[in-house]
């Protein structure tokens, strides 16, 4: 990088076999590990799958860095303040309900200097880190940066959703930029650490124990649309070589740990390889949806997913609600109401729900658990059963999300008996009329 250029250099690309040097000449030539590498650096390999994963799955990077990530002191338990995050949803840790949750905004600490780590609570999951299989849903809210501390996650990839304020993230692999309506993953084992240019932050994180994210195959809607796979962005190699005293924050199965090394852990001048973290604009979504009639389920906006052993059914898919044109003719037009075989976690980046235009904050968050019946409330009902249909916008400066899941999710105690749950939700629906009538038959 040259003195007083921006330091956020992207790769463009999914999954790409990307390569990126901080210094020209950085990368050996030819070959992995040279028996000594240039430049006197270390090389070091991250895995994203096992060795032995078949070529079109298999995940990998080369590292080579001042210093292996092996030179720390041992690893303790975490003792900064009690932690929330949580990496086993058994009856001990967590709670099962089938009724319909909603949270209103979860509050930023005012006055407290509270980090991403320790910043970041576990609303619920499914299954447990161990076994790698299930998923963790977080919150974080924070208000000074990590300095030096890099947080490091064993037990999964993370897929962050900035609500509030940008995140300056320093990683192994370079630095990112990520604005509220962008979106970060930060896979399993890669270190990072997180700064707050505009100071009290808030998002959403989803954890998967297994997979990784990948784009959603297209079907009949062809080779073009959707998350397009040139609008992700994977940082390029960028180094600090110094001595000082670091933290390097794990969790591993759930529970947080602490090291400390006299290096800094973001000391990769070169890297090559296809596990590396990436952003994504969620404005450069080509949302595709029906120009006829019917309302058309939302795995049409599905960004990424995470896939399981069950063809079609995803650990976790992260869909998207984004702002379009809605022109369907003869159709109830907002989302339908409905009783899903999955689980459905939403949260509201900025803007207005369609389907709840009060109530549903940004910063705040919903839980339909599996066959929890919901779907638009009485106001949305009302309109959309008796509007005009001309063509028009929908969702317009807003953006809302939703971590959809084959899982059964439990809640942490910290967020069922949170003073910002909403108990009176159920009153969304409350008003819906039953407007049946023997005598008319019209539709
Ligand atoms: O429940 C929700 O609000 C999410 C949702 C939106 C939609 O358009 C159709 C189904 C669905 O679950
Ligand atoms: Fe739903």
């Amino acid at each position: 990088m040259l003195a007083g250029s921006d330091p956020y250099q992207y790769q463009p690309g999914f999954g790409n076999h990307f390569s990126s040097e901080a210094l020209e000449g950085a990368l050996p030539v030819g070959q992995n590990t040279p028996q000594v590498c240039p430049y006197g650096l270390y090389a070091e390999q991250l895995s994203g799958t096992a060795f032995t994963v078949g070529r079109s799955g298999n995940q990998r990077s080369w590292l080579y860095r001042i210093r292996p990530s092996a030179v720390h002191r041992p690893f303790e338990p975490y003792s900064r303040g009690a932690h929330g995050v949580v990496g086993t949803f058994d009856a001990a840790a967590s709670v099962a309900t089938p009724t319909q949750i909603r949270w209103l905004p979860f509050p930023i600490p005012d006055g407290a200097d509270v980090d991403f780590v320790d910043g970041m609570r576990t609303i619920g999951g499914a299954g447990d880190t161990a076994l790698k299989n299930g998923l963790a849903v977080h919150i974080y809210t924070a208000t000074t940066s990590m300095g030096r501390r890099a947080f490091c996650n064993s037990d999964g990839d993370l897929l962050i959703v900035p609500q509030q304020g940008r995140l300056a993230i320093t990683t192994e692999f370079g630095p990112i930029m990520a604005a509220p309506n962008e979106i970060v993953v930060i896979q399993r084992g890669m270190r990072f650490s997180v700064a707050l240019p505009d100071g009290p932050s808030r998002g959403y994180i989803l954890e998967v124990f297994d997979g990784h994210f990948e784009l959603p195959d297209l079907g009949p809607i062809g080779a073009n649309g959707l998350a397009n796979p040139r609008d992700f962005q994977t940082p390029t190699a960028s180094y600090e070589f110094t001595s000082d005293e670091w933290e390097i924050v794990n969790k591993y199965q759930g529970e947080l740990f602490s090291a400390r090394q006299d290096h800094s852990p973001f000391d990769v001048v070169a890297w090559h390889g296809n596990y590396a973290p990436y952003k994504y604009d969620l404005a450069c979504f080509a949302a595709i949806n029906s120009v006829s009639f019917d309302h058309v389920d939302p795995s049409i906006f599905t960004v990424l997913t995470c896939k399981s052993a069950h063809p079609g059914t995803a650990v976790a898919d992260f869909v998207i609600f984004p702002p379009r044109y809605e022109v369907q003719q003869r159709t109830f037009r907002p989302p339908y109401f409905h009783r899903n075989c999955m689980s459905e976690f939403m949260g509201l980046i900025h803007g207005e729900y369609e389907a709840k235009k009060g109530g549903f904050l940004p910063g705040g968050a919903s839980l339909h658990s599996m066959m929890t019946p919901h779907g638009p409330d009485a106001r949305t009902v009302e309109l959309a059963t008796s509007r005009e249909l001309v063509p028009g916008r929908v969702a317009d400066g807003t953006q809302a999300f939703m971590f959809e899941s084959m899982f059964q999710l439990r809640l942490t105690r910290w967020a069922a008996e949170h003073t910002q749950r909403d108990h009176s939700y159920y009153k969304a629906w409350e008003a819906i009329p039953a407007t049946f009538d023997p005598t008319r038959k019209v539709q």
